[in-house]
């Protein structure tokens, strides 16, 4: 086991210990390696959903996946955070966290989180290797997800029962250069094909990183 200081904005005084075990081996006892997709869009823009349908088909092809979704993390992790720009930046800053802890241990994690933020997006997408984050954009217009209002919170908070919400009187920042754009004219099918072969292509870009892809 070595331990090192860090040069960031870690606590000071606090070392950074190394395992034996590397990524890359924990990868080589898994038929694929671990990666994340980083599912961001509107309340109702079908982002549970899809992941679900994603891991559901992932599973069946004898993937080890794990779902990280804003509505169950915010019943635990982070049920001290409101609605609030820093603690939407603070909930993205652990799921970030969490997600690329279980990356490192060769999951195919997809989150489910409005992360409203490009610089949340951003800092998230800084904590992993090349070819492991994957931005994907479910690009439902608001119109339509306040359409749809699977939960109500539309309606309550145009009747100003919830405030901070977001599309109505808090942002959302569209991603400038995510990995993958779902439109809405497109088939739910047609969104779980397009997220299958983004699942197969980080693949391909996994291996073939000098660093981080299967140990030869
Ligand atoms: N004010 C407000 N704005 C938006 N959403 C709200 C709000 N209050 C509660 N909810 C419910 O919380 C879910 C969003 O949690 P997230 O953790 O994904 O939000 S964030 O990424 O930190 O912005 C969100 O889940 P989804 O509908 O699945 O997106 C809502 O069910
Ligand atoms: N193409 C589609 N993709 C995802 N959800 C869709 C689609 N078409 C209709 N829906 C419906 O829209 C709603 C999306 O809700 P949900 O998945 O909870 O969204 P989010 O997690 O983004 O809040 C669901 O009721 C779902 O059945």
């Amino acid at each position: 086991m070595a331990f090192e200081y860090r040069d960031n904005d870690s606590p000071a005084d606090v070392v950074w210990n190394t395992g034996s075990v590397t990524p890359e081996m924990r990868s080589r006892l898994k038929p694929h390696a671990g990666h994340c997709i980083w599912l961001t869009g509107l309340s109702g823009s079908g982002k549970s959903t899809l992941a679900n349908a994603l891991e559901v088909e992932l599973n069946r092809r004898g993937c080890h996946t794990m779902l990280l979704d804003g509505d169950n993390i915010r019943h635990g992790l982070c049920r001290d955070l409101g609605m609030s720009q820093s603690d939407r930046s603070e909930n993205i800053r652990r799921i970030g966290e969490v997600a690329h802890l279980f990356v490192e241990s060769g999951l195919i994690v997809i989150t489910a989180f409005i992360s409203p933020f490009a610089s949340d997006r951003q800092q998230a997408r800084s904590l992993f290797r090349s070819g492991e984050f994957h931005e994907v954009f479910v690009d439902t217009p608001l119109g339509l997800c306040e359409k749809r209002d699977p939960k109500g919170l539309y309606r309550r908070a145009r009747a100003g029962e919830i405030h901070d919400f977001t599309g109505i009187d808090s942002p959302y920042e569209p991603p400038m250069h995510p990995e993958l754009t779902l439109l809405a004219e497109d088939s739910q099918q047609r969104h779980i094909e397009q997220l299958l072969a983004l699942c197969l292509s980080a693949e391909a870009e996994i291996a073939n990183e000098p660093e981080a892809g299967q140990a030869q």
